[in-house]
């Protein structure tokens, strides 16, 4: 992927020139701006109104596998080979000379550094486990042992069990945290690639820090990043939804909202955009990439929105954790054993079953999913037998502080790791930081080997600097939000009393 020799130029008028060759539409009142933080994305110039037609992609210049020469992956291979990495590997490994039409285009496209800086996929592997006794010696002496035995750099929910790190149920990096199936699903792209890869360069993707492998990490984070859901009209839609992807010239510069302002489609003529409302001159124009959480976002984006409005997190091991088999069990046949979410607002309708489960006799809260009971409601009882009724409401009363407590702890236990994590981080030494959140020297020079040759020592310890910092401060940013999410949610929680 040699496109981006000269780092420095502005790719935007390249880009444009490359779009209006191939009948990209692009309303002359947008344009594409880099703004630090978010790289580029896409501005009004003019007043937009709502539903103005903001850009259109014909079918023609949509970047699918059939773009894919034949000579690179044949009829065969292209059957077995998952979308997403095929066009990883055309980019990574295809031809110099095929990719030079696509350099102006390639060349709006991040540098691996902005992907290492920010995805936890790419991060050393330390970064992911518990920090234990590193930490022990650097928090305050007035704290108690138990709150500084220990925090995680990355948040739970992004890379193992919710339990704390020091917990010995912490399951690490178990198969259905985000990172790990992220690492999963890219090793077995990387395993799909044998039969069209030169076995050297194959060999070479098996090696986490050689060159090729991060030539291919670059490539398959841009695919992953910039793709959209297409399927050629006409065609069936495939069962996997990561079959049908596309990439979009000149659609891709969009950035991510919760709340997007426009509309985007497709249909025989190519893809389109139009505006959702109207946009006044200098306002971003901003895409939904998916009613994703911050933690997905992250996964998949490497960024952070900083409105929590539409922000949970996943705390499934945190609420079984107390569970016993039957229990489980129980869950499970009734269809509430995991997917249980923590809001601002504290926690899901699913979480508060959990909560019920340890409260209420087993036909009580059996009762309760069938909806034939109620344990917040007030009972009906006779006019006269005031005595029972007072008993009763002792009791509900008492069922109701219980499971609120019950609820409580698992929020508590989010404010108490999120404010733990953040000492941790706040107390680590430069030296370690490098050593949990950098990269290795040979590392670096391998991730730049593409772009910049012969880094002395002092640019390799310089990159490495910047780019460990710029990782403890995505960590900080998001245990804060975690931090902030567990006040919300626990402040929500007792004025509802
Ligand atoms: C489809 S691209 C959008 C264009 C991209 N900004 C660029 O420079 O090429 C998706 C990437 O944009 C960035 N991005 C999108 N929305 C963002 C947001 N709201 N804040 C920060 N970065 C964002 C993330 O790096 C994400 O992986």
């Amino acid at each position: 992927m040699n496109v981006t020799e000269n780092l420095d130029a502005d790719p935007v008028p390249e880009l444009l020139r490359y779009c209006q060759e191939r009948q990209v539409y692009i309303n002359p009142k947008i344009c594409p701006k880099r703004v630090e933080g978010r790289g580029l994305g896409v501005y009004a110039t003019g007043r937009l109104i709502k539903g103005e037609r903001l850009i259109h992609v014909p079918t023609a210049t949509l970047f699918t596998t059939r773009r894919v020469p034949n000579s690179f992956a044949n009829a065969h291979a292209r059957k077995s080979i998952p979308v997403h990495a095929l066009l990883a590997a055309y980019f990574a490994f295809g031809d110099d000379e095929q990719h030079r039409s696509l350099a102006p285009w390639m060349a709006t496209w991040p540098k691996l550094s902005d992907f290492t800086a920010s995805m936890p996929m790419t991060w050393n592997p330390l970064s992911r486990t518990g920090v234990g006794n590193l930490s022990s010696q650097k928090l305050d002496s007035e704290a108690p042992p138990s709150e500084s035995s220990g925090f995680s750099p990355i948040p739970p929910p992004l890379i193992g069990s919710y339990l704390s790190f020091n917990d010995s149920t912490m399951d690490g990096c178990g198969s259905t945290t985000l990172v790990s199936a992220q690492l999963s699903k890219f090793r077995a792209h990387v395993s799909s690639l044998k039969p069209i890869l030169d076995s050297e360069v194959y060999h070479q993707l098996q090696d986490p820090y050689s060159p090729s492998r991060y030539r291919f990490i670059h490539a398959w984070l841009c695919v992953n990043t910039r793709c959209f859901s297409y399927t050629t009209p006409g065609t069936k839609r495939p069962s996997d939804p990561n079959e049908a992807m596309a990439l979009c010239p000149g659609m891709d510069l969009f950035n991510h909202a919760a709340t997007p302002s426009v509309k985007t489609k497709y249909d025989r003529s190519g893809y389109f955009t139009v505006a959702d409302r109207a946009h006044e001159v200098g306002e971003e124009i901003l895409f939904n990439y998916g009613h994703h959480v911050n933690d997905v976002l992250w996964t998949e984006y490497g960024f952070l929105l900083d409105e929590l409005s539409y922000d949970a997190i996943r705390i499934d091991k945190l609420v079984l954790a107390g569970l016993d088999e039957k229990q489980r069990g129980l869950l499970e046949h009734h269809g509430y054993l995991n997917d249980y979410w923590l809001t601002k607002d504290g926690v899901c309708w699913r979480t508060e079953v959990v909560g019920w489960l340890s409260v209420l006799s087993q036909n009580q809260w059996e009762s309760m999913l069938e909806g034939n009971y109620d344990p917040e409601a007030d009972e009906t009882i006779g006019k006269h037998q005031v005595s029972e009724k007072k008993i009763l409401k002792r009791k509900r009363q008492g069922l109701v502080a219980a499971h609120r407590l019950i609820c409580a702890s698992w929020i508590a236990r989010v404010e108490k790791d999120a404010r733990v994590s953040l000492k941790g981080l706040s107390t680590m030494s430069m030296a370690e930081v490098l050593q949990i959140l950098g990269d290795s020297d040979s590392a670096i020079r391998n991730q730049r080997s593409h772009d910049v040759h012969d880094l002395s020592d002092a640019e390799v310890q310089e990159i490495k600097t910047k780019e460990a910092r710029e990782r403890h401060a995505m960590c900080v940013k998001r245990w804060t939000q975690l931090l902030e999410l567990g006040t919300r949610a626990r402040e929500a929680t007792e004025t509802v009393k």
